[in-house]
């Protein structure tokens, strides 16, 4: 075990009371180890971000401080990670990375299977390893205001090491699903029926998304890892992430990035515009080529790409991508894509851009306002973190990604509640709109259903 660092307690002695220790492990542990392992310690939260690409992955143990609620809103943030700032010491370049999901909306309807989950949780965590093409790091993070607390924090920290690298599996299984059911199939189609109508009636409002619902039950508790593990290895090339809080898991494999952001740029993408994979490659292409071409289709995400063009023109100097839109393609489902990266203007906050851009058209709607507010007033079952940001920040460097929350279900004890939407404008059909949605649950259902 390691001994203390000089370096903690001299900055102990200068009046710091939070710190950041990071130090590179060379083990040929992977972060899924990491997730194994932690089920066998009881800790009250668990995250897992991947990027796409795999390159970078991030798992974090346990909260030493969490932001939620009000708290979350982007001038309440700023000023508490301001206050956080001052009193850390660190000894890395680029400080210690708070993860979580901000909330969908500050204005929500409750659900009881979020639990606290809903109101958005943003933390510092006490342990994080993060690996990236430099290698893997571990961090832990803690706070004390004598030389007492200082020497508990550390040894507490370097036993949670010891624990999560030489502790055994637990081995788990997925239960048997015994019950999964449409929630309110026929109110819903209504539902689709009535925004139709709504859109085509004399008011400013081009597109809403309206999310469906699917409830599951299993035959004994989900291990919810298991699932993030199935998703790993059934849907690549997406963004996978993990959020357990006191026993409730919201998890999920997105293809949509809201915002990433390193020292100069932002970096968005418009996806929107929805068709399934074929069964054969030429099916597949005729699929992609048909929805490259549908008119519908097409204006749903011109309604997204437009949006956020005007939303990053402020934030930014100069725009470094073209507007050739592409398909991408997951395992179950394609969509209109259009990648977008700017030059950041200085001195403008990531939080304050994350918040600028969320909820995109993709999963509020045009005008935001009104869109925001038609779904709160007639979806049946609270968003919770579904559609929300999800991802990661630096707290000294104003750097991090955010993914959209989509491909999504929150879990607790043996049940669960997976999450879909669909882009409603007036050309829309409510059957068409039921089906896309059917196709946008394959990915989880496979993630829960296989053994
Ligand atoms: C809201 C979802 O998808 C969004 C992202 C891509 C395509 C969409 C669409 O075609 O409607 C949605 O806007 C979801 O999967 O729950």
């Amino acid at each position: 075990m390691m001994t203390l660092p000089d370096t903690l307690l001299i900055a102990l002695n200068q009046g710091k009371t939070l710190f950041s220790w990071s130090q590179p492990i060379h083990s040929s542990l992977t972060p899924w180890t990491f997730l194994h392992h932690s089920q066998n310690l009881e800790l009250d939260t668990r995250f897992y971000f991947q990027t796409p690409t795999q390159d970078h992955t991030i798992v974090a143990f346990d909260t030493l401080i969490a932001f939620t609620g009000n708290e979350t809103t982007p001038n309440s943030l700023t000023i508490h990670l301001a206050q956080l700032k001052e009193k850390l010491y660190t000894n890395k370049m680029d400080g210690p990375i708070l993860c979580g999901g901000l909330p969908f909306s500050q204005i929500h309807t409750e659900e009881p299977l979020w639990g606290d989950l809903a109101d958005g949780y943003l933390f510092l965590p006490k342990f994080l390893i993060h690996t990236s093409k430099r290698g893997t790091d571990v961090t832990f993070n803690f706070q004390a205001t004598n030389e007492e607390e200082l020497n508990k924090a550390w040894a507490a920290a370097q036993g949670m090491l010891l624990d999560l690298t030489t502790l055994k599996f637990k081995t788990d299984s997925l239960p048997t699903t015994i019950k999964q059911e449409d929630v309110k199939p026929t109110e819903w189609l209504k539902l689709v029926d009535k925004t139709i109508d709504h859109l085509k009636s004399d008011n400013p409002l081009d597109k809403i998304v309206l999310a469906r619902h699917l409830s599951l039950s299993a035959e004994s508790d989900y291990p919810t890892h298991l699932i993030l593990e199935n998703l790993a290895k059934q849907q690549p090339n997406t963004y996978l992430f993990y959020l357990e809080k006191d026993g409730t898991t919201f998890l999920g494999a997105t293809p949509e990035r809201l915002l990433s952001a390193d020292e100069t740029t932002f970096q968005t993408v418009a996806v929107a515009g929805s068709t399934p994979r074929g069964k054969t490659e030429d099916d597949d292409l005729s699929l992609g080529n048909a929805l490259l071409n549908d008119p519908k289709n097409r204006l749903e995400h011109q309604l997204v790409v437009d949006r956020l063009y005007k939303e990053l023109s402020p934030l930014t100097t100069e725009f470094l991508t073209n507007d050739t839109v592409s398909l991408l393609k997951n395992r179950d489902i394609q969509h209109l894509y259009l990648p977008i990266t700017a030059k950041r203007k200085e001195n403008l906050s990531f939080i304050d851009a994350i918040y600028q851009l969320h909820p995109t058209p993709a999963l509020g709607g045009e005008p935001k306002k009104l869109a925001m507010e038609w779904i709160t007033d007639n979806e049946f079952i609270g968003r919770g973190l579904y559609g929300a940001p999800i991802g990661w920040l630096n707290l000294t460097q104003d750097i991090g990604e955010f993914a959209v929350a989509i491909r999504s279900g929150v879990f607790h004890d043996n049940q669960g509640l997976l999450y879909a939407g669909c882009g409603i404008i007036s050309a829309s059909n409510a059957q068409s709109e039921f089906e896309e949605t059917a196709v946008k649950f394959q990915p989880m259902l496979r993630g829960v259903l296989t053994k």
